[in-house]
């Protein structure tokens, strides 16, 4: 088993021991405090479970957030942002990654050509594409129809992220049993999907992810990165 799978079960015994002291699971607005040690870069908040989370399965998802920049990531990181069935990745974080990944516009594109409306609640992972800016993985999570006004309810976009993250692990776990060891998935990061321009409170979209269940999946944890507010 590679190293970073066994880590991420290892640590998450030891995470979720650490969050046992947390009472709160919404994030708490910042501090003044918190806000001063601000400057220092890459700073990690780990999943902060309610009760109920306390008392729910061991190997679900964990989800730290950390400030930066999401596409810095080392080669055969997976890249995940929420994406519409149009075809279309015009505006928010979707167009940063069209600038980053033009190859994989170009599949993602191609695939929603194909089958249109059908992708709501499934997922579409890129593996890296030549002459795209770094070796990462995009994957796509096909929460809503469409785009703009034309958005899918926030019930709606919500309901299809549990079933699109589930193919995307899937599609993880079956694209590294073939792939040579250089070049599986080999760390995740997310933006706060759904949260910008698909307007929907991502505290919600967290709650729906840490509910994840990953027994059996590669991927154990993902990083949200978000640029320094
Ligand atoms: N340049 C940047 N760098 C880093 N972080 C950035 C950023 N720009 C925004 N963020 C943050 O990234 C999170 C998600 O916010 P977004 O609004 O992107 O995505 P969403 O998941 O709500 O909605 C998906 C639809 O948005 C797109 O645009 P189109 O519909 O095509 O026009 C898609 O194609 C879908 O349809 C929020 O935390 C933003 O603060």
């Amino acid at each position: 088993m590679d190293a970073w799978l066994s880590q991420g079960r290892s640590n998450q015994a030891k995470k979720r021991k650490a969050d046992d002291t947390v009472q709160q699971h919404e994030p708490v607005k910042r501090t003044k405090s918190e806000n001063e040690t601000k400057a220092r870069p890459q700073k990690s908040i780990t999943s902060k479970p309610d009760s109920k989370k306390l008392t729910s399965s061991e190997s679900t998802l964990i989800v730290t957030e950390e400030e930066g920049d999401i596409f810095d990531a080392p080669p055969d990181t997976l890249i995940i942002h929420a994406c519409n069935c149009d075809g279309s990745w015009g505006g928010g974080i979707a167009l940063a990654f069209k600038k980053h990944y033009p190859g994989a516009y170009e599949k993602y594109a191609a695939h929603c050509k194909r089958s249109g409306d059908d992708l709501v609640s499934t997922a579409y992972l890129i593996p890296p594409q030549a002459g795209d800016d770094s070796k990462h993985f995009v994957g796509c999570l096909f929460t809503s129809r469409h785009y703009g006004g034309r958005k899918d309810s926030p019930t709606k976009i919500l309901a299809a992220t549990k079933p699109a993250m589930l193919d995307l692990l899937k599609q993880v776990r079956e694209f590294n049993a073939k792939a040579d060891e250089g070049d599986r998935v080999n760390e995740v990061r997310i933006c706060k999907i759904n949260s910008g321009l698909f307007k929907v409170p991502w505290t919600k979209t967290r709650a729906v992810l840490e509910g994840i269940d990953v027994d059996g999946e590669d991927v154990k944890e993902m990083k949200v990165v978000s640029p320094e507010e």
